[in-house]
Parts: C-alpha cells; sequence; structure tokens
C-alpha cells in the first residue's frame, strides 16, 4: 500500500492540557481507519489535525502528494439555507455542472430519504439529518480522502445501512476513510484498521480484544404523555406499548435521564454482549 500522509511527532495543547502527545502515525491509499477512545479523548482533534483545519502545536504533517480531503463535522452550524441551496452552491464551487449536480443530488436525497426536506432552511433540520447533507456534500465530488466525525451519531437505522453501503462503495474505490466513532458495529462494516485514541497516545488495536465500549439494551415503558428525546431516536426501536435501545455504555446514564424526562420508565437493562 502507498504511504499519503504522515504524521511525524504531532502534539496538540489546549489550555495546557496535552491532548496529542508526539504523535506518529502512516496512513495509506484505501486505508479505512476508526478512531476510537473516550469523549474528549482527541479524536476530533486527530481528524481536524490531519485534514489540516486545526495545526498542530508541534509536529508535521506530511502529504505524500496533492489530495482532494473532505472533511463531515459532527455538528453543522444552524444556517438559513436550504439543504438544496447548501448542496448546489457547495457543487457549483467543486465545478459540478449545474444538469449533473441536480441528478446526483436527487439521487442522494432519495437513497437517504431525504427528498420531503430539500427545501427545509437547514436551521430546522435535526442533527442526524444535518450529517446525512453533510455525507451528501462529500459524496458529490468523490474525494481522496473523507474524514468523518462520528457519522452515525444522529441518524436512524435505515440511513446508517446506506451509509455504510455507500462507504464501502468509496473503499472499492480505493477512497481513503477516516472517521472518529463509538460504534462496533460501524467499525466491523466499514473499518480495517482501529486506533484508539487516549492520554496523548494513538494505538493500533485489534478490533477483537473487547475495546469497544459495552454497549447495554434498555426497555422504556411509556408514561401518559411521553415524547421521544430527538437526539436518541435512532436508538429507539418500538417494541409493543413501550421502545428498546442499544447504546454504548457511555451514552446509557445520559439517555435513561433523558427518556425519563420525556416522560418514559426504564423497565429494564441488560449487557447487549451476553
Ligand atoms: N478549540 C478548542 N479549544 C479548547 N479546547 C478544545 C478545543 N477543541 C477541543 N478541545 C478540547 O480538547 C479535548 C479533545 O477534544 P476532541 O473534540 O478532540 O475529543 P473527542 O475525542 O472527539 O470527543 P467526543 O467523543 O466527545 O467528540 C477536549 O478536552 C476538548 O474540550
Amino acid at each position: 500500500m502507498r504511504e499519503i500522509i504522515k504524521l511525524n511527532q504531532i502534539s496538540k495543547v489546549y489550555n495546557h492540557k496535552q491532548i496529542l502527545d508526539q504523535v506518529d502515525l502512516s496512513i495509506y491509499e484505501g486505508q479505512s481507519i476508526a478512531f476510537t477512545g473516550h469523549n474528549g479523548s482527541g479524536k476530533s482533534t486527530m481528524l481536524k489535525i490531519i485534514a489540516g483545519l486545526v495545526r498542530p502545536s508541534g509536529g508535521k504533517v506530511v502529504y505524500r502528494e496533492k489530495l482532494l480531503f473532505h472533511y463531515v463535522p459532527e455538528r453543522f452550524p444552524k444556517m438559513n439555507l436550504t439543504a438544496w441551496q447548501y448542496l448546489k452552491r457547495m457543487g457549483e464551487i467543486d465545478g459540478i455542472p449545474g444538469k449533473v449536480l441536480a441528478d446526483r443530488c436527487e439521487k442522494l436525497f432519495a437513497d437517504f430519504f431525504l427528498t420531503e426536506m430539500v427545501h427545509t432552511p437547514m436551521k430546522d433540520l435535526s442533527k442526524g439529518t444535518l450529517q446525512k447533507i453533510g455525507v451528501i456534500q462529500a459524496l458529490l465530488r468523490r474525494p481522496q480522502v473523507l474524514l468523518l466525525d462520528e457519522p452515525l451519531s444522529g441518524q436512524d437505522m435505515d440511513s446508517q445501512m446506506v451509509f455504510i453501503q455507500k462507504m464501502n462503495a468509496l473503499r472499492a474505490e480505493k477512497v481513503t476513510l477516516l472517521m472518529s466513532c463509538h460504534e462496533k458495529y460501524l467499525v466491523e462494516s466499514l473499518s480495517d484498521t482501529v486506533m484508539a485514541v487516549g492520554h496523548g497516545q494513538v494505538n493500533e488495536v485489534d478490533i477483537t480484544a473487547g475495546l469497544f465500549a459495552k454497549e447495554y439494551i434498555l426497555w422504556f415503558e411509556r408514561q401518559e404523555n411521553a415524547s421521544w428525546p430527538e437526539e436518541y431516536r435512532p436508538y429507539i426501536q418500538i417494541a409493543g406499548k413501550g421502545c428498546r435501545a442499544r447504546i454504548p455504555e457511555h451514552e446509557s446514564s445520559r439517555m435513561i435521564v433523558e427518556m425519563i424526562r420525556h416522560g418514559w420508565k426504564l423497565r429494564g437493562m441488560s449487557d447487549a454482549q451476553v
């Protein structure tokens, strides 16, 4: 495999806190790396440094050739533009002819179940929908390196499947994928390399080594006037009069609090791996 990016002794300090400490890393063409680790461990910082969006405090990123990057952030700024207006402008900047752009957008909107929302201002769209628009933008013109910051954190199950399919199609075309994520099944479906980020270090780990956060299955019972907490909707499946959710351990306490706040009662909890 051909090395396309090399991180030499990369360090990053924020407010006297050492987030990355002399990290060395080689990235190869067509590689698919998942960066995993606890909240605040430095995954986003790594991606942004690789994409050239954040300057390291020390060390150097060496690009072996000119590369087209696309970066899909975890959160989008709220904008007055509609999804269609936004993508049209982005496509124009990328130099895609009008008709080709319109056809590609129409197809991708349909693939991601977004057709009904394309004329809604982006400030009124959910986090998951905005992330899908970010992914569509990245798919309009094939990048050589695609960086995705927690790409599935707000997406429903059907969209997650579409996303995995599209990403694997890109991998088949030798696009290099770098993503931060917590979901074990996403890593298993998409990545060939897993890097654990923590304590300033980035180390390759074996996906089978029990590194991933434990997951829990939670059962909730609907109380009167219960509603859905938007941010957890993607994890929830309706089950009889209640619902169940599969959720990483680090998210579970917060989800329980939110569900109770939205009128649900916790009925059970079990280890998803058992
Ligand atoms: N622009 C910034 N200014 C100051 N501190 C920052 C900045 N960006 C990130 N940090 C801090 O750096 C640390 C690493 O943040 P980062 O977003 O890279 O973590 P992460 O692993 O991606 O977390 P998460 O899983 O929660 O998204 C955190 O403590 C964060 O507060």
